[in-house]
């Protein structure tokens, strides 16, 4: 019955409520078991009541249980790492893939063509044009011809597409707490467009688990450091988000920096007013009402990156220093979850119909 809901509600004959009632399980796979971000996946699918995760590869650790890799999901999985194999991957509904960019391009034609949807949490389709993207990431895009039927997995901007899609670029982590930031603004047409500046901080594992030297405790602790102020990845990514936001192109400066914690994103983002933008608060309050994943805190907050410690909220705080023509918006979330996983699986819950937030309701680890 549960099967027969689902392909109803993917023809467009079932409401998503109904789906739920129908207490549907689907099996998912993933690509990329061993990174933090998969190991994230995990850990909040366990507590997801509908799906089953059947397969999570790895190639460097095939055979090795997950439980003896990651013992806080002893007793949630009884599962080992196995190789990527094409033929398993298809035999799930969905598959996401936590891997380096170029791996989803190799594998992403083949499971959508044999019915498996496919939720990519690399860059590989983030950007619409292959062109820009072969420069960012010297090398040729791998599928450019699915790049037009890939949806960026922004629920916050693209929730109707996400629903129906069968491919979904999951944003970066600092292009989603820079774009949640300066929606409202751009949308709305308060900000000079040509002028926006995103100073943003991050924890040491968006660098991923790869043994790194920069990433060591004896280099990343008690420093902090900007990197990537001439042009790094995630820029093409977040102007071509705030372009389609503002109507017009977007002037971003963005620089990232690196901070001595390991999990979350801070991101302090300003514009230059165009006028008098009337009540700011209100604006951000409204753009958001509807939105399960973001927070806008009350007036004069100040919100911490420990406030979303392990929760797929972004939390946002909206400050006019001194009534002046510049506007500050603070924002919040943890790299691994609202800026990777979390947002993976809220977009794989509105393609399947299921609560927007199923798995995710957990509040974050404070202190
Ligand atoms: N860390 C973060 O905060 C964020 C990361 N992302 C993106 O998510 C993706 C994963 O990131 P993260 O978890 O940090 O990465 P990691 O580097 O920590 O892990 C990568 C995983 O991919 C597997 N892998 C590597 N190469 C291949 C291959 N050719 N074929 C199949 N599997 C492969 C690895 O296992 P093995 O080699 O054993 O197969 C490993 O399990 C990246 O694209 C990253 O940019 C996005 C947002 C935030
Ligand atoms: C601290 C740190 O190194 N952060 C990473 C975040 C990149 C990332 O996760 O990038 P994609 O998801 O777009 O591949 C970086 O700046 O490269």
């Amino acid at each position: 019955m549960g099967w027969q809901a689902l392909e109803m509600y993917h023809k467009g004959r079932l409401s998503s409520d109904s789906v739920k009632k129908e207490c549907i399980v689907i099996k998912v796979g993933i690509v990329g078991g061993t990174g933090y971000t998969g190991v994230e996946l995990l850990r909040l699918l366990a507590q997801h009541p509908q799906v089953e995760v059947t397969l999570i590869t790895s190639r460097s650790e095939a055979g090795v249980a997950v439980s003896d890799m990651y013992p806080n999901l002893r007793g949630h999985y009884d599962l080992a790492f196995s190789e990527p194999d094409p033929e398993r991957l298809a035999a799930c509904d969905a598959v996401f893939f936590a891997t380096p960019h170029g791996v989803a391009h190799a594998l992403a034609g083949e499971l959508l063509a044999r019915g498996t949807r496919v939720i990519d949490l690399s860059a590989d389709f983030r950007l619409k044009d292959a062109e820009e993207w072969a420069q960012w990431y010297g090398q040729p895009h791998g599928a450019p011809e699915l790049l037009e039927e890939a949806v960026y997995g922004m629920p916050e901007v693209n929730r109707e597409a996400i629903r129906g899609a069968r491919l979904i670029a999951v944003p970066g982590c600092y292009p989603t707490a820079v774009q949640l930031g300066l929606l409202p603004l751009l949308e709305a047409g308060l900000i000079d467009a040509q002028h926006v500046i995103a100073d943003c901080k991050s924890g040491v594992t968006g660098a991923g688990r790869g043994a790194k030297v920069p990433s060591l405790l004896a280099e990343a602790s008690e420093s902090f450091k900007a990197y990537g102020a001439s042009g790094h990845r995630h820029l093409p990514e977040i102007r071509q988000g705030l372009t389609q936001a503002a109507g017009q192109p977007v002037g971003l400066t963005f620089v990232p920096h690196l901070t001595p914690m390991i999990r979350g994103i801070h991101a302090t983002l300003y514009g230059r007013l165009n006028g008098e933008p009337g009540d700011l608060q209100a604006l951000f309050e409204k753009r958001f009402a509807d939105e399960p994943a973001v927070d806008v805190m009350p007036a004069g907050s100040h919100p911490e990156t420990r406030s979303v410690k392990g929760s797929d909220i972004c939390r946002l705080a909206v400050h006019r220093p001194g009534d002046s023509d510049t506007v500050v918006v603070l924002a919040v979330i943890d790299n691994l979850v609202k800026g990777a996983s979390g947002q993976a699986i809220q977009n794989l819950n509105l393609m399947f119909g299921f609560d927007e937030m199923a798995g995710l309701g957990a509040p974050a680890l404070m202190p």
